[in-house]
């Protein structure tokens, strides 16, 4: 087959997200298979058939000023900080601090609420973060191994801060299901890409429960599935590390249904490649990477993160349930 050449596209985002998503392509074979399947890029997750209901679920605060922008962070004064908590600094950029304090335990961490389409404050505000997209310059590059397409930061980023979300389609485990393995023995092979995402019942009772106990024994899991593989943003294309440089968090702004912010977990250098656990062993939940079948043993596939030995597991997380 003949290769055409590579080329760069400046924003696959196409200025949807704040800052640039470039893709670099090594042969146009490349990126068309690439883009028959990733076809529409969007900066938050959405559900299915219900992308036009825009309704707030939450109440809003007052606190209005045209220019400040830490407002929101004073407990006395913002009303939703009183009632969700602060987990934002005031510094530039915002930070995540205390949740990312927690971590590596995989103990659950009360979800963020950033400050939503009822509040009275201005989008400056520090408490909206996950909502404005991807805060860092990134390159989507094929890693030129089994690996396939990879994502690394264009500058330095600090531990806490929020680099994008892993947006994509929010459908029942059902409907992933039957995306992944067809109606009968047919798969339509959505694959590898599906996250999911459990909460643990926010009582507080059951939260220290399971803290002490930390099994899905007895806990009750609020389960988000998100599907990217056709409909998604560049969280689809960071892989999975068993030293991950990124963390995740449940946070929700105007809907019951939380987003899922990717945080720098710790300081990450320019050019740097962005990782996570799919195991979701730093982070709220248990994100899960079913195998799709390349390289594998016994269902699993062969993990080819930097992590080194003694560090790296082997293999990628494998979630028969899905
Ligand atoms: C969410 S996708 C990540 C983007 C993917 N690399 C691509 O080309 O579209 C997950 C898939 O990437 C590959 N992958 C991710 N992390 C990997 C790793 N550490 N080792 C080997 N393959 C990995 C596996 O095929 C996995 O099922």
């Amino acid at each position: 087959m003949q290769t055409v050449g590579g080329g760069i596209i400046a924003d696959i985002s196409s200025g949807l997200e704040p800052v640039p998503v470039a893709l670099e392509y090594s042969s146009q074979e490349k990126l068309d298979e690439l883009q028959a399947v990733h076809t529409r890029y969007i900066v938050h997750s959405i559900i299915p058939g219900r992308e036009d209901d825009r309704a707030c679920y939450y109440d809003g605060c007052d606190c209005s000023s045209t220019s400040a922008t830490n407002l929101c962070l004073n407990e006395s004064r913002c009303g939703c900080i009183a009632m969700h908590g602060c987990y934002y600094t005031r510094t530039t950029p915002p930070l995540l601090t205390l949740l990312l304090d927690l971590q590596p335990s995989n103990s659950p961490t009360p979800p963020i609420y950033e400050c939503n389409s009822s509040c009275a404050c201005p989008p400056t505000c520090s408490n909206r973060l996950v909502q404005h997209g991807c805060r860092v310059p990134v390159r989507v590059f094929h890693t030129g191994t089994a690996r396939g397409w990879s994502v690394q930061v264009m500058r330095a980023v600090r531990r806490g801060e929020f680099v994008c979300e892993y947006a994509g389609e929010v459908v029942r485990a059902r409907e992933i299901r039957k995306r992944r393995w067809g109606e009968g023995s047919e798969g339509t092979g959505t694959g590898n890409y599906v996250l999911c995402l459990r909460e643990y019942v926010c009582v507080w009772l059951l939260l220290i429960l399971y803290i002490l106990e930390p099994s899905e024994n007895g806990a009750q899991a609020l389960r988000t599935n998100i599907d990217p593989t056709t409909t998604a943003n560049l969280g689809r294309y960071i892989n999975h590390s068993c030293s991950p440089n990124l963390s995740l968090f449940p946070v929700r702004v105007d809907s019951v249904v939380p987003l899922v912010g990717m945080f720098a977990y710790r300081d990450i250098a320019e050019g740097e490649e962005l990782g996570f656990d799919y195991a979701g062993v730093i982070g709220y939940g248990d994100e899960v990477a079913p195998s799709n079948g390349e390289e594998t043993e016994n269902g699993r596939t062969r993990c080819l993160c930097n992590a080194g030995a003694g560090v790296c597991r082997g293999w990628l997380p494998f979630d028969a349930r899905l």
